[in-house]
């Protein structure tokens, strides 16, 4: 068994099950300097938390903005759930979009709204126009809201500005407008990086669980270990743009991880084209 088993068997599952995600020898350049990703093959099927980890600068982030048709490939393809997200456009690409939750290391909410209107908005890409205040929203929408709101434990802070929370917190409130969307799957962009580490621990918990309930398929980038080995099932380790690792959780030995952090001067991130 290699590192990257996972990666070569991929093959042999992808016949029996129609993977969530799917990248195949996927290239991304910036310009003619950088080259974010070389070559990523990998699949991640349906209700599966996977973990991404990786040095500052190896891709997680472009990897994961692939997949919201944020950026394109310059070479290779990106297929979620049956898109071809580097061709998509206009109605497709809203769809599909529709879909993908995403929450991201700063959290991104309005401040001077509520948590309530906040996760609101994750409704947004569902209804026609823009909205002014809570009350704009329709009624199903505040009830859904609210509901991912309990659900996050944060049902008694509706009303609160959501500059006046916590971080922990609002990341918990970035979660439920992400769920309010009802997607099939959730990307988090080091959605625990700006945390202290029990908020970090009640996050991943969080994903870890509505996953689980809500049958979600997860990819999720972390800068911790232990953190990927507790509530991921599968880790895949980028290094320079390449997967280096890709393994399940349970089969992985904790020095394996060392392969995505070590020989760092013989990684080239990013690496010149
Ligand atoms: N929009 C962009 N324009 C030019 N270069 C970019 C752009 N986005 C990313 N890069 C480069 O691509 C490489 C991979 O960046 P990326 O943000 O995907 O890494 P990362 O693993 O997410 O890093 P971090 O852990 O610091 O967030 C880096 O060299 C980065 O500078």
């Amino acid at each position: 068994m290699t590192d990257t088993d996972n990666g070569s068997l991929a093959h042999s599952i992808d016949r029996i099950v129609t993977p969530s995600i799917r990248l195949t020898e996927v290239v991304k350049d910036f310009g003619p300097q950088v080259r974010a990703l070389d070559g990523v093959s990998l699949s991640v099927y349906p209700s599966e938390v996977v973990t991404l980890l990786g040095l500052s600068g190896s891709g997680k982030s472009t990897l994961l903005r692939l997949l919201d048709g944020l950026h394109l490939p310059s070479s290779g393809s990106v297929s979620v759930l049956g898109t071809d997200v580097g061709a998509a456009r206009g109605r497709e690409l809203r769809a599909l979009r529709r879909q993908v939750g995403f929450v991201f290391q700063q959290f991104h909410l309005v401040g001077s709204m509520s948590a309530l209107e906040n996760v609101c908005t994750g409704a947004l890409g569902s209804l026609r126009g823009p909205r002014f205040g809570l009350p704009t929203y329709p009624r199903t929408v505040r009830l859904a809201a609210m509901e991912q709101l309990d659900r996050v434990g944060l049902a008694d802070k509706a009303f609160q500005r959501a500059d006046t929370l916590s971080g922990g917190q609002q990341q918990r409130v970035a979660v439920a407008r992400a769920l309010v969307q009802k997607p099939r799957i959730l990307l988090a962009d080091e959605p625990v990086a700006s945390l202290d580490p029990e908020s970090s621990a009640q996050v991943m918990e969080l994903i870890s669980r509505v996953a689980a309930e809500d049958s979600l398929t997860v990819l999720c980038s972390l800068h911790q270990v232990e953190l990927a080995l507790t509530w991921g099932h599968r880790l895949v380790g980028l290094r320079g743009g390449k997967v280096v690792l890709d393994k399940a959780v349970s089969a992985i030995d904790r020095s394996q991880t060392m392969s995505i952090y070590s020989s760092v001067a013989a990684a080239p991130a990013p690496q010149l084209v």
